[in-house]
């Protein structure tokens, strides 16, 4: 990756230009921290302001970011931060100022923790809940070693509500290692935090008589590390563990083997450097509890956290008003038309519930959450319990839907088989954000849900082609199937078109042919119908007649349809966006071979790599799954110019275009 030169080569920026790295920070004395702590946000914001990215965030941990860089010695110390949405201003002081620009962009930075890009970055994340169980792994390794680095973990309150967290504590209590974790609570996911921890959280921060003795232990414990002696330090302990048994609304952390600290103000950059320079002493698991606001120092951001989560940038740095011309209306995303389509239907049916694990505005469940309040979820960052738990509304005669991102539900694979499919429930699964997302890159790329999905008995598997097809899809699974289903849709607009309001039943495994042709077959599926249909204009400017057919299901697979087409068509190539391994091509694939056909199958879709992040049209150019790139590949085929006898040499098509 190119160095760019600093775009920020201002005066407001002195002592953060000389930062770079956690060294260079250690010159600072503590008195001058906050300073810049001040200028990371003012970095952050101009960052963000030009090109956007994951904000309110980290805006909320930088005075947490720097005591950390203070006070530990990464990256002997390793930090591990949970989803890594807030990890912008670790990158900053670890190297990566200069290169914040290209964050999230083609061969730039990545959005999240990246272990290759970064000695300092610990470990990958970009999903919820995982830092605890990756820190006591770390733990220990190093313990097995006999190694003496510390491991700190910082989870936010969001993703506290994850199971695997809880998973790991219980564990970490077992072994006792010596590990921190540092809860940032600030009361917020992407949407306002739920369920009882939040509100036992609350408590803690609202408990003036515990806040009160807490001080009183605290001043003590401080003591113990200076000048008590042993019988002294023993008695301070009973002391605070009676209370603590008795008052301490870290009992909860405290029943699960950790040492429960705060809360403490986690924009007092004293008390942080204090708390974190005590709990380095430490030697057991501990859990420091800190209060921060989201979005701190933005106004903007501060008064709407959670429409400044995230931004696509191009805002004023002071009022955060947009600087981008206001656009004409653009056609509605398939989030929204789901949202609404589900609505409509569950206006008639009051057996329709709606479940969201966090993501209520992300896969606009919030337009169902306005209309049908009572039976609307938001199950927390908890993907596996919003499967069980839909699956005992259906058991119950419900009809659930649970609106999960292609690339969380593969946390929910056993709920899934074990909860619902098994019993052949009456679960609908819309999985959004299907195929490529963009920005985000590998960790949240939906590029194996069809895969995933496929071998499940029961499943209906479907994945509309345009937005009326995902309304009457919705409408089907809901109404005239019994028994578990999944439709698939991407991040985004849906092409403009009118949309029907009434809504119609699809025949359950039924695809169409969308356009004839003599040449060569494509066979494709969601989002890749457009395409082909687009590269089909191309290949028959260049005197090749294509067939396209709009697949439709996965799984009942036509087999109907695909007969007809492969007795007139010896080639057949089948595009989806999902893995090569295991999707709808290798289910063509499969389903002709049992048939004793003998065409040739070609699998274009995501190659057997992660792919990396960047904007959806230079993913789709890298991987050729644009229209030029598909009708390269398809005249390469036709003109058997193309090794792409199979998937795998077909991938390695792919793989070229990556390296
Ligand atoms: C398994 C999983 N589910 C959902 C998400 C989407 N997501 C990203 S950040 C976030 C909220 C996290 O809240 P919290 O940990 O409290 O951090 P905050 O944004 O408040 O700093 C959610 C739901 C995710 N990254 N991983
Ligand atoms: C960090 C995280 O997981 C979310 O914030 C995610 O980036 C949201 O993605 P969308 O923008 O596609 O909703
Ligand atoms: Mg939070």
């Amino acid at each position: 990756m190119t160095k760019l030169p600093c775009f920020h080569e201002t005066d407001a920026y002195r002592s953060l230009n000389t930062i770079n790295s956690p060294e260079d920070l250690k010159r600072f004395k503590p008195s001058e921290l906050q300073q810049i702590a001040d200028e990371c946000r003012s970095y952050l914001i101009d960052v963000i302001a030009e090109n956007g990215g994951h904000f309110a965030s980290s805006l909320g941990v930088v005075e947490l970011t720097v005591a950390m860089h203070y006070v530990f010695d990464s990256p002997k110390d390793k930090f591990i931060w949970d989803v890594g949405h807030q990890a912008y201003i670790h990158k900053i002081l670890t190297g990566r100022r200069d290169l914040m620009h290209t964050n999230r962009r083609f061969n730039g930075l990545a959005g999240f923790p990246k272990i290759h890009e970064s000695r300092h970055d610990a470990f990958g994340t970009g999903h919820a809940s995982t830092s605890i169980s990756a820190a006591a792994g770390m733990a220990a390794a190093r313990d097995l070693e006999g190694g003496n680095e510390k491991i700190i973990a910082v989870i936010g309150d969001g993703s506290m509500t994850g199971g695997m967290a809880f998973e790991a504590m219980n564990h970490l209590g077992d072994l006792k290692s010596d590990v921190l974790v540092i809860l940032n609570d600030n009361q917020m996911a992407i949407s306002p935090s739920t369920g009882g921890l939040r509100d036992y959280l609350i408590n803690i921060s609202l408990n003036k008589t515990y806040n009160k003795l807490r001080q009183f232990v605290w001043n003590s414990l401080s003591l113990i590390n200076n000048d008590v002696g042993d019988a002294a330090k023993t008695a301070i302990h009973k002391i605070e563990d009676g209370i603590k048994a008795s008052l301490t609304p870290g009992a909860f952390f405290e029943a699960l083997g950790f040492r429960y600290f705060g809360p403490i103000d986690g924009h007092n950059m004293d008390q942080l450097v204090k708390a974190m320079k005590e709990m380095q002493a430490l030697p057991h698991p501990k859990l420091l509890h800190v209060i921060t606001k989201k979005g701190k120092g933005f106004l903007p951001a501060e008064q709407n956290q959670s429409a400044w989560h995230a931004h696509s940038g191009g805002f004023d740095r002071t009022t955060g008003e947009s600087l981008k011309p206001s656009q004409k209306k653009s056609p509605p995303k398939y989030q929204e038309i789901f949202g609404e389509a589900l609505t409509e239907i569950a206006t008639n049916d009051r057996k329709i519930v709606g479940i969201t694990a966090a993501m209520p505005s992300g896969t606009s469940l919030d337009i169902f959450q306005k209309a049908h309040p009572r039976r609307f979820y938001d199950v927390g960052i908890a993907e596996q319990h919003a499967v069980s738990f839909a699956a005992g509304l259906a058991a119950h005669g419900y009809k659930p839907v649970c609106a999960i991102y292609s690339t969380f539900l593969q946390r929910a694979y056993d709920q899934l088989i074990h909860d619902v499919a098994l019993q052949n429930q009456h679960v609908i699964f819309a999985i959004d954000r299907a195929g490529l997302v963009g920005e985000d890159g590998p960790t949240h790329h939906g590029s194996f849900d069809l895969s995933y999905l496929h071998p499940v008995p029961n499943m209906v598997i479907m994945a509309p082609k345009d937005g009326q097809e995902l309304r009457d899809m919705l409408y089907t699974a809901l109404e005239h199937h019994h028994g578990p289903s999944a439709i698939r849709y991407p991040r985004g607009q849906a092409a403009a078109m009118e949309l029907r309001k009434e809504f119609k039943a699809i025949a359950i495994g039924k695809g169409e042919i969308i356009r004839e042709g003599n040449d060569i077959a494509i066979l494709a599926i969601g989002s890749m119908v457009g395409h082909a249909l687009q590269a089909a204009e191309i290949l028959e400017a260049k005197g090749i007649d294509p067939l396209v057919a709009n697949m439709r299901f996965v799984k009942p697979l036509d087999t109907q349809l695909l007969d007809t087409i492969a007795s007139s068509h010896e080639k057949i190539v089948v595009i989806e966006e999902n893995s090569v391994i295991g999707g709808l091509g290798s289910g063509i694939g499969d389903a002709l071979q049992k048939k004793g056909m003998k065409n040739k199958v070609f699998k274009i879709g995501l190659p057997d790599q992660f792919v990396t992040h960047g904007s959806m049209n230079e993913l789709y150019s890298m991987l050729g799954l644009d229209r030029n790139g598909l009708a390269e590949t398809v005249i390469k085929i036709y003109n058997g110019s193309s090794n792409a006898v199979n998937d795998s040499a077909q991938t390695m098509i792919r793989t070229e275009r990556l390296a």
